[in-house]
């Protein structure tokens, strides 16, 4: 098992509670996609999680570290090395190229990413014609592509995605997701997305429902 949680508690200033005791298991090679309405704290889950923000209480167990127990300094290396995000929004940066933007997290942690190492990233998105354009050369399906070549660079134990078709048109869409199925399928990697759209959950082994802090089913 990539990912569990036990009793993950979470609340915000004025008495918000965002997670009020989740638990649940993720299994290593598994596609599950987070549902439920505005507010139920799929974000908030998603982002505790994957170490961006620290629950109150309760356990998270990632890759068999448990981020609970973690400093800072540990924390943000489990981010860095262990954990890929993928947002609604592509968030590349618009100066640099695509293949600029892959290598840039390892490249702000002190590495550099070999060239082979980055054709390949690009490469397993379906973009190794495209690492020398730029975001704005690119369509806003190629444009997640690299921002999801860019989360894989390191190998990570789980790709959390929060929405990440939701600015992007059905048929795009599915493209990207048929991608990030494939990543599952091919490469055995642990997917965790947040989306609204049924259609995007199809896509998932699992779905699980969020309802006011809780896992609903
Ligand atoms: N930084 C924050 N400060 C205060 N309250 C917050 C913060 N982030 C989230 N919340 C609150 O926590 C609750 C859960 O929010 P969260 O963003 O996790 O929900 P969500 O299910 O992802 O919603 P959406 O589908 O609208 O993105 C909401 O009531 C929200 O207002």
């Amino acid at each position: 098992m990539t990912l569990q949680l036990r009793d993950v508690r979470k609340t915000y200033g004025r008495g918000v509670v965002a997670l009020n005791g989740v638990s649940a298991r993720f299994e290593a090679g598994s596609f599950t996609a987070v549902m439920g309405p505005s507010g139920s704290g799929k974000s908030t889950l998603l982002h505790c999680a994957a170490g961006l923000d620290r629950a109150d209480s309760g356990e998270i167990i990632l890759a068999g570290a448990s981020l609970t127990g973690l400093g800072e300094t540990a924390l943000t290396l489990l981010r860095r090395d262990r954990v890929g995000f993928v947002f609604q929004a592509f968030n590349l940066v618009p100066s640099l190229t695509a293949a600029q933007n892959v290598a840039l997290p390892a490249r702000l942690a002190g590495r550099k990413p070999s060239r082979s190492e980055l054709a390949a990233a690009l490469a397993a998105v379906g973009l190794q014609a495209r690492g020398e354009h730029y975001p704005s050369e690119l369509s806003g399906g190629e444009q997640q592509r690299v921002a999801i070549a860019r989360a894989l660079l390191t190998r990570p134990a789980v790709l959390f995605a929060d929405e990440p078709t939701g600015a992007l048109d059905s048929q795009t869409s599915r493209e990207v997701l048929t991608l990030l199925r494939k990543l599952v399928d091919d490469e055995g990697q642990t997917l965790i997305i947040i989306t609204h759209d049924p259609v995007a959950a199809g896509y998932a082994d699992r779905k699980v429902q969020m309802a006011d802090g809780v896992i609903a089913c």
